[in-house]
């Protein structure tokens, strides 16, 4: 390379260089201004996640891009990442507690990954918690004693029976769970106890940033109005809440979870007795095919025995998973018998079924894609 395109180029970069550091402390402006709405919106019981805003801002912050001659997707990126720090600096502020009682919020399994996340929520939002785990069981008149809320987040395996073991509560102690299946926690809560029950399924992990655009299925239990601040003190935390019967949601869980954990358990566990070098299968992935292993990569990170209560706690989930074999059975014969033509009528068959959604869950995976393949080294 000659010197001069040396010098061009350093000094090129340094002028990014500069630009950069702007764009650094603008940041930093920003987020101050960010925590002084999340303490406004802590004040007035606001949520953190205000989606007219976010419409309005992005449209604006498009059209102006455009007329720079931006690509507005870049600068839509960039807020949407911003906001996502947003959610988590204003979390940080804390949130209004909309019941603002002395009584304390037992969390049986606080400790845990999920009872934890629901200790801090609740925490910053002003509640004075106690924690219930096996360690503390003899104590556990004394603990539940004045709870105004008891919320047991224990593996599904063992829900039932600590429902059914929870000493007697205050009659008007709102008992709830997190548990990804709904029906038997809600039956064992409603014979257990007799004031107001209700039944929750977060569906998020531990791990998520902030409550902001996630999604908690509420099913009801008993004496509801009793229970409606906590759904809004949830909403407060930027969580929408979907009302569901107990029956429909395990249904749709089978799908949702058993099933589809099902067929990654699968997928990992094929490629593990195909002996497969996972590096040579890296080396020629596509950013799609990288995405998909590191979604089944993934379940092998986490903890075996949660996926097994997911999966064998759902009770017709063999079901679910019988047909998917019976279906992939069917394609494997169109594929033995090298019935192109089958394939593709069942192609297209499926293609009719998924309708819209195809090709709206073709323009979010693309999405998904370019983001995935940013990170990448
Ligand atoms: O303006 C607000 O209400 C904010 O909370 C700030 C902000 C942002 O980062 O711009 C963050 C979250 C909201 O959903 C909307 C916008």
């Amino acid at each position: 390379m000659s010197e001069k395109t040396n010098q061009d180029l350093e000094r090129l970069r340094d002028q990014i260089d500069a630009v950069d550091q702007q764009l650094i402390s603008l940041l930093r402006q920003r987020l101050d201004l960010v925590a002084q709405v999340g303490a406004v919106k802590h004040q007035a019981g606001l949520p953190i996640y205000a989606p007219q805003r976010e419409a309005s801002m992005l449209a604006k912050r498009r059209g102006e891009a455009k007329e720079l001659g931006i690509a507005p997707q870049l600068v839509e990126d960039i807020l949407r990442r911003l906001m996502r720090e947003s959610y988590i600096n204003e979390k940080d502020v804390g949130f209004k507690q909309i019941n603002p009682t002395p009584r304390p919020v037992v969390i049986v399994g606080g400790r845990g990954q999920l009872g934890g996340l629901f200790n801090q929520m609740l925490t910053l939002s002003g509640y004075r918690v106690e924690l219930l785990d096996q360690q503390d069981w003899d104590r556990a008149e004394e603990i539940v004693s004045e709870a105004q809320l008891v919320i047991v987040s224990v593996p599904i395996a063992v829900t039932e029976e600590v429902i059914k073991r929870l000493p007697k509560l205050p009659d008007d102690c709102i008992l709830a769970d997190l548990t990804s299946i709904k029906q038997k926690p809600l039956q064992a809560m409603l014979d257990t106890h007799s004031g107001p029950v209700v039944g929750l399924h977060p569906m998020f992990g531990p791990d998520v940033g902030s409550l902001a655009k996630q999604l908690v299925v509420v099913c009801n239990g008993r004496d509801a109005d009793n229970y409606q601040w906590l759904l809004e003190q949830i909403k407060i935390w930027g969580a929408r809440i979907v009302d569901a019967q107990a029956k429909q949601h395990d249904d749709a869980m089978q799908l949702v979870q058993a099933m589809r954990h099902f067929s990654t358990f699968v997928y990992g566990y094929n490629l593990y007795k195909e002996n497969a070098n996972l590096d040579t299968l890296l080396q020629f992935s596509s950013p799609i095919y990288r995405l998909e292993l590191a979604m089944v990569g993934r379940l092998f990170a986490q903890d075996a025995k949660l996926y097994a209560d997911i999966i064998f706690a759902q009770e017709h989930s063999h079901d679910a998973i019988a047909d998917y074999l019976k279906r992939y059975q069917e394609a494997l014969t169109l594929l033995n018998s090298g019935d192109r033509q089958g394939f593709i009528d069942t192609f297209d068959e499926v293609a009719q079924w998924f309708g819209d959604f195809a090709g709206q869950f073709q323009r979010e995976s693309r999405n998904m894609l370019k983001s995935a393949n940013d990170s990448r080294q």
